[in-house]
């Protein structure tokens, strides 16, 4: 595919993503898919798509004095794409830019529109974008500059303070390595990193999970034995499998279970000795977890479909000697790889999502064995959807208290971060380059 056609995708899935919400990561698998592009025009394509979400405000901010009138979304779209590529990319000169925003404009929309954005490219390049600096509310300023909406830079600043907001909001702007778990029955560690290594692959171990591998360089997803022996999965997510302590022969619930990574990581923990019910909302969901299994070589997982805040329905009090609750979030954490989600959550999204969290929990808890262990985790670093929740539940569920062993069971270099605290451990972005992740444990007392 040319550049030019690549440029012309990047835009396709941009307005989709902006206009419509729909979601950016399948978007750009779809075309990828649909095109059969190779490698270099899909770093590309997915340079472009995530660059310019992930800037959409700051990008709004300079383009502002230089458009008077409203303007076609797409028009909108791909006024940013090229001041993004000005802005922040500096392989490719600005009248190469400028030159092919203009040709993709006068193909969408005739020569007015051409002359348009030629001109008004022409003169952010002669004039400059305005200054970030000159706005002297820091949250307002942290918001444009990093581009975040304000409403959630303060939250992030009323739960953290200004530092740690700060650091989380700059972490937001830049890519995450890849990281894979190893089927740890199939083979070791040490055993793939030298297989990998042969393959011309960069790469350094987890600190996080022993089955963990960072990939630093090489295309993980086209190795041969990715299918069989890896499963993609960020190191913070690891740490749940880590940290559930389970043996084999174990009865365990994951109660929120697809994709399933969680759930085969456990699987693996188990030596595949035992039983996990792993249950969803969408039953389509529950194949992806099925699938993973058997991809996996896994057979102690029983997938199924239910709303979790029923399952009292199904079995009796005191059933399962571990609990995964892995619950459904706004996915603040993760918005490194999802931009959209920054621009399109509220703060009404959060607290039904935090009622939901809520009403899981109590729900799945009563059916933990007594001195059983219970992880609750999300992908979110809102305190509402995490310390406070447990903290609620804490207060309302006398017969569970937060695991004291908790703490001394996390890896070293989680110990003095500084988003550990009673309630249990709050990742952010930036600590240890992962997904700013939740994850606490409970136990229920004999
Ligand atoms: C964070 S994801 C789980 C990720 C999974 N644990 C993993 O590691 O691959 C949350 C999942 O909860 C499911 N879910 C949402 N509400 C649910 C409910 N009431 N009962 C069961 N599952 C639910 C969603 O469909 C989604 O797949």
């Amino acid at each position: 595919m040319a550049q030019k056609t690549v440029r012309e995708a990047v835009l396709n899935i941009l307005v989709r993503v902006g206009q419509s919400g729909g979601y950016s990561h399948l978007l750009i698998q779809r075309e990828i898919r649909k095109d059969n592009l190779n490698q270099k025009d899909v770093a590309l394509l997915t340079e472009l798509v995530y660059g310019t979400l992930q800037r959409r405000d700051t990008l709004a901010y300079f383009l502002k004095p230089f458009v008077r009138k409203r303007v076609k979304p797409w028009v909108k779209w791909l006024l940013y794409l090229a001041i993004y590529q000005m802005q922040y990319l500096e392989r490719v000169p600005d009248h190469a830019i400028i030159y092919e925003a203009v040709e993709l404009a006068k193909k969408k929309g005739g020569k007015g529109l051409s002359s348009f954005v030629n001109g008004v490219l022409r003169n952010v390049q002669r004039k400059g974008v305005p200054s970030i600096d000159s706005i002297e509310n820091p949250v307002k300023r942290l918001a444009v500059e990093t581009s975040h909406p304000e409403w959630l830079v303060e939250r992030f600043v009323r739960w953290y303070g200004f530092d740690i907001a700060r650091s989380m909001c700059f972490r937001n702007l830049h890519e995450k390595e890849v990281s894979v778990r190893v089927q740890s029955m199939k083979t070791s560690r040490e055993e793939m990193i030298k297989k990998l290594e042969e393959d011309g692959f960069e790469v350094e171990r987890s600190p996080l999970s022993a089955q963990g591998i960072i990939i630093k360089n090489g295309n993980i997803f086209r190795h041969p034995l990715f299918k069989e022996y890896l499963t993609v999965q960020d190191e913070s997510s690891m740490l749940v499998g880590e940290m559930m302590d389970v043996e084999p022969g174990m009865f365990v619930l994951d109660a929120c279970s697809a994709p399933g990574g969680k759930t085969t990581h456990i699987a693996e923990k188990m030596n595949d000795e035992g039983c996990i019910h792993a249950y969803d909302l969408h039953e389509k969901k529950t194949k992806l977890v099925e699938e993973k299994a058997k991809d996996l070589g896994l057979t102690i997982v029983e997938a199924k479909q239910a709303d979790s805040r029923k399952l009292h329905e199904i079995y009796d009090n005191g059933t399962f000697d571990r609990i995964l609750l892995d619950a459904p979030c706004s996915g603040l954490g993760v918005l490194r790889g999802k931009p959209d989600i920054k621009y399109q959550k509220s703060v009404d999204d959060i607290q039904n999502l935090a009622k939901v969290q809520g009403d899981l929990l109590a729900a799945v808890a009563p059916l933990l064995k007594p001195d059983g262990k219970l992880i609750y985790s999300t992908c979110t670093v809102d305190k509402e959807e995490n310390e406070l929740l447990i903290q609620a539940f804490l207060e309302n569920h006398k017969d569970f208290v937060i695991d004291p062993h908790f703490k001394a069971s996390l890896p070293e270099v989680c110990k003095e971060l500084e988003g550990l605290t009673e309630w249990g451990l709050q990742l952010f972005p930036q600590d240890l380059d992962t997904d700013g992740f939740f994850l606490t444990r409970l136990i229920k007392k004999v």
